[in-house]
């Protein structure tokens, strides 16, 4: 369990794969940590696959306060620990908004970057006010039901492998949680991801409760050339959902590189 001492604290982070493979990093949504990528990293054995916690969530520290921009610099602070520069880069929502931010910022550590049911802003300050309010008074337990009906479609959010993703959602520290929130509500990253020119691919949840599929494509729209794949009967979490068809995409955007 390797950490990368940072400023503010360690960050945590793995690496499986051929050392020769194309490194690939993942960056978690909110409320996970890097097990939300197993399923995608185990049938893609051929690629270096580098997964973090960002600050505050799984096995990292959390420091502080942090921006969308600080964790997209813990990202490039890990890439040149892990090497491999320049990397495919999957983001998974606000994942997906650091890997947006870290290709504004530093475009000569990417090769190409996967936007996964992101957006560059997602939600209103307001509704994120709330969001921790609720938390701050009744736990992440308190609003763990309608989040998984965000995260799964009606098949999987009924089913038997719920449990443990749910479990990971109301087992994450609740300061890490609320910190990432507040980092959502300052995000706008509209102006920064007009800019990108390198190869994307962005992939949306059909039933994407999170960020649907209107706002996903509206982000697709803004990045010239970017592929757009919507999956079907998918939530906002395909790497546990839909991981074959996910891996599948994946594979062929990295190939096409
Ligand atoms: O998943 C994220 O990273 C942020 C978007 C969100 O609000 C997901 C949820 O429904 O909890």
């Amino acid at each position: 369990m390797p950490a990368l001492s940072l400023p503010w604290g360690a960050m945590h982070y793995r690496i499986d794969g051929p050392e020769n493979g194309p490194t690939v990093i993942f960056a978690n949504s909110l409320g996970t940590d890097l097990h939300l990528w197993d399923d995608i990293v185990a049938r893609l054995p051929g690629i270096r696959a580098v997964r973090f916690d960002k600050r505050g969530h799984g096995l990292s520290d959390l420091g502080g306060a942090v921006t969308v921009e600080g964790y997209a610099e813990d990202a490039a602070a890990l890439i040149g620990a892990a090497g491999g520069a320049p990397v495919v880069f999957v983001g998974l929502s606000i994942g997906g908004m650091i890997g947006q931010a870290l290709a504004s910022m530093r475009p000569d550590l990417l090769r190409g970057l996967v936007l996964s049911n992101t957006a560059p802003k997602m939600g209103t300050a307001e509704a994120w006010a709330a969001r921790i309010d609720t938390i701050r008074k009744g736990g992440i337990e308190a609003i763990a039901d309608p989040v998984m009906e965000r995260w799964f479609a009606p098949a999987f959010c009924n089913g038997p492998d719920l449990a443990p993703w749910r479990n990971m959602l109301i087992r994450s520290p609740l300061d890490g949680y609320v910190a990432a929130c507040e980092a959502l509500a300052g995000a706008d990253l509209t102006a920064n991801t007009a800019t990108l020119r390198l190869p994307v691919l962005v992939i949306g949840g059909e039933d994407d409760g999170a960020s649907p599929p209107d706002l996903v494509k509206a982000m697709a729209a803004l990045i010239p050339g970017a592929r757009l794949h919507i999956l079907p009967q998918t939530g906002h979490i395909p790497p546990v959902e839909a991981s074959d068809e996910m891996a599948a995409l994946l594979q062929g955007f990295i190939a096409g590189l």
